[in-house]
């Protein structure tokens, strides 16, 4: 089948102990990409996960198929950002679509990304959780306002013009994506913020969809002190030399 818009979509999926998710955000990333009849490939990024993660990608390897279903795996956990940019350089698509693998960011929302972009032909699309609509469920009132003055440090220091900076539910042109990623010096966090200051640098266009995120129902976010003090650090970097 031919895609409808004639391009094709690289799904990156970093895991670090989703075992009991990846079963069902690769059903739903095939019923909402391969139903809408477009041309895609996930790519899987464990990052030698001690509960079998590996494993549970190779099933579905075998039930998909091996061009829908790509394994990249790395011996040890090396972080978000840097996961990223593992999985780009063995992307085939002209689009990478970067997204969390524990169903906080729903397929649903991947046909909304495509549309926005052919309508205004956008280098990157946005998923955002603080404009138009979007928002979060499930957070404690703890995590809201580290997101929330996250963001709003973000939005004060660096003034780039997107409304959720901190988000990771994006979609690039994959050129554009590798333009971005090697300018980026951020590995943990913080690379999403870094992402779009580098875009905006560079005159990148982006589109916004809002979206809505829902907190995960198994397993544990990997955000914890240090991240927040590395994200503080990489925030007045970016402010010191942006
Ligand atoms: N391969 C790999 N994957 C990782 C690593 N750390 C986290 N991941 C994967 O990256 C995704 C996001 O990790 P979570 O631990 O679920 O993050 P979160 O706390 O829910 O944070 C989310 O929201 C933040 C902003 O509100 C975002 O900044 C962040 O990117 C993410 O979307 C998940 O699929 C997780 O398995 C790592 O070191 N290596
Ligand atoms: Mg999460």
């Amino acid at each position: 089948m031919s895609s409808p818009t004639g391009n094709k979509y690289t799904v990156l999926l970093p895991t670090y102990q989703e075992r009991d998710n990846l079963p069902l955000i690769v059903w739903l990333l095939v019923k909402h990409l391969g139903g809408c009849g477009y041309n895609y490939e996930i790519i899987v990024i464990d990052d030698n996960s001690p509960d079998g993660t590996l494993e549970v990608a190779k099933q579905l390897q075998e039930i998909y198929g091996e061009d829908k279903i790509v394994l990249r795996p790395r011996k040890a956990k090396l972080g978000l950002g840097t996961a990223y940019v593992h999985g780009v350089k063995h992307a085939t698509g002209n689009f990478i679509i970067l997204m969390d693998a524990d169903l906080s960011h729903h397929p649903k929302f991947i046909p909304e990304f495509i549309k926005k972009q052919s309508e205004g032909n956008y280098d990157i699309i946005s998923g955002t959780r603080y404009a138009l609509g979007g928002g979060v469920y499930g957070w404690d009132l703890m995590r809201k306002l580290i997101s929330r003055g996250a963001n709003f440090l973000a939005q004060t220091l660096l003034r780039p013009g997107a409304s959720d900076l901190t988000g990771s539910f994006r979609m690039y042109r994959k050129d554009v994506l590798e333009e971005l990623v090697s300018r980026c010096i951020s590995k943990g966090y913080v690379f999403q913020m870094e992402m779009i200051v580098r875009a905006r640098e560079c005159g990148y266009t982006l589109g916004e969809v809002p979206i809505s995120f829902v907190d995960r129902l198994y397993g544990e976010s990997k955000l914890g002190g240090m991240e927040i003090v590395s994200y503080a650090k990489g925030l007045l970097y970016l402010f010191a030399t942006t």
